[in-house]
């Protein structure tokens, strides 16, 4: 393969760091997101997780940032089509914020089923 060719996939790295960049410093949620999993991932290393059980952790943070991202791609292109009230507009961008919700009560209930029997026996033990 060409050094083309790894240039081109090195870069494209470079642009999804600058979307994350760009998410976290612009929008109030992502960062809510984001340090909601930087505590998730703390108090994970302060009990006994399971290997599986860090994979879903792992999972439920990856997929909820990633679904914040693109919910932020479609506001972003929402409000360059017109940001005058649409009924359609209106509608995507609740389609948008209604995957990152359900996501999030989701990655919130798995958190709860994990953490809260660990965080007893921290107490009780
Ligand atoms: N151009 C529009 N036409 C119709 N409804 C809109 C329009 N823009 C936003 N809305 C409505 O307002 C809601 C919030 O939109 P907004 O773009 O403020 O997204 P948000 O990310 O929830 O806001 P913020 O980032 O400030 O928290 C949308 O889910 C939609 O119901």
């Amino acid at each position: 393969m060409s050094g083309n060719f790894w240039k081109k996939r090195a870069k494209a790295f470079v642009y999804a760091w600058h979307g994350l960049k760009s998410l976290i410093k612009e929008e109030h949620n992502a960062r809510i997101h984001v340090v909601a999993a930087i505590v998730a991932i703390v108090v994970g290393c302060c009990v006994d997780l399971s290997p599986m059980e860090w994979c879903v952790i792992l999972i439920c943070i990856g997929m909820v940032v990633s679904a914040e991202a693109m919910n932020s791609a479609v506001e972003a292109l929402a409000d360059r089509i017109t940001r005058d009230f649409d009924p359609i507009i209106g509608k995507a961008k609740d389609y948008g914020a209604a995957a990152v919700t359900i996501l999030a009560v989701v990655a919130v209930a798995v958190g709860l089923i994990i953490f809260i029997p660990k965080i007893i026996n921290l107490f009780i033990c």
